[in-house]
């Protein structure tokens, strides 16, 4: 099973919508753990888990399927929303603000009490069967007037609002994650703390438990910690001098 170190009650939570069968939505920052966690309770619950990174050019029929050439003969091919209805599974759709309105409208009526997806172009209206979840996330920060899901789309999805772990569950997340012993972790969670305190001044993100865990591997791996830190920790936040040389300040003050 995925390890996962929970933030607070979310297994709970989430083991609840799924026997109640109800859609789920995780809002939060890139890289918190969101889907390492619908990982982790997709093996709990024993169900297979389909998933998809939703981007702009996502269609609905990216998510049920479509017909394609096979040998001569046109057959229909199950798209990974359609294969989590038939199959019982959770289907995750990872960033789901990116996806097309049409996309996102096919959704609604698996997201209510009607639990079918129609099928327009082989005809079937496929019933849900109780062991079906949606699962959908979104990071808020990102969002923009453009991109924010409609209030009839969020509203159909019992929501959980993630966040960065708190340094001690962190500091335990990326020394399990690395290999890096504990002691060792400390001063990078203290370093993101920094770095995560100029999001909205000088960042447009925060640095994310995801490079946190990066940072830790290449050091475990043998690389001088300053290196680690400069390709982990202040190359993927900026690409603007003026700012990372703010970042290494930041670095310096810890790592002297
Ligand atoms: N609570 C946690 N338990 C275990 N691992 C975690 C936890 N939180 C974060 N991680 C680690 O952080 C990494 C990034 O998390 P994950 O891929 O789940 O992020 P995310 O929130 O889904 O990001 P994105 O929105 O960009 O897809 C994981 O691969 C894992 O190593």
């Amino acid at each position: 099973m995925p390890f996962y170190l929970p933030q607070g009650n979310e297994c709970g939570l989430f083991e609840l919508a799924w026997r109640h069968q109800l859609p789920l939505l995780l809002k939060g920052p890139t890289g918190c753990g969101k889907t390492r966690f619908v990982a982790h309770m997709a093996a709990r619950l024993g169900r297979p888990l389909f998933t998809v990174s939703c981007h702009d050019d996502l269609t609905a029929a990216d998510l049920t399927g479509r017909y394609l050439l096979k040998g001569g003969d046109t057959v229909w091919t199950d798209g990974p929303l359609t294969s989590a209805v038939r199959g019982g599974g959770i289907c995750y759709l990872d960033e789901v603000v990116e996806a097309r309105k049409d996309a996102t409208v096919v959704l609604h009526p698996l997201t209510d009490d009607r639990r079918i997806l129609p099928l327009e172009r082989t005809g079937e209206m496929l019933a849900a069967p109780s062991e079906f979840m949606l699962v959908a996330s979104y990071n808020p920060g990102y969002q923009n007037v453009l991109k924010q899901l409609k209030p009839s789309t969020r509203q159909r999805f019992v929501a959980i609002e993630f966040d960065f772990p708190a340094p001690e569950l962190e500091r335990r997340v990326v020394a399990e994650e690395s290999g890096l012993d504990e002691g060792k972790v400390q001063p990078l969670i203290l370093l993101a703390q920094r770095l995560r305190a100029l999001k909205g001044h000088d960042l447009e993100e925060g640095v994310s438990t995801r490079l946190l865990v990066y940072c830790a591997t290449l050091i475990q791996a043998g690389l001088a910690v300053r290196d680690a830190v400069q390709v982990t920790m202040v190359e993927p936040l900026s690409d603007d001098s003026e700012v990372k040389a703010g970042l290494e300040e930041v670095v310096k003050a810890i790592f002297a």
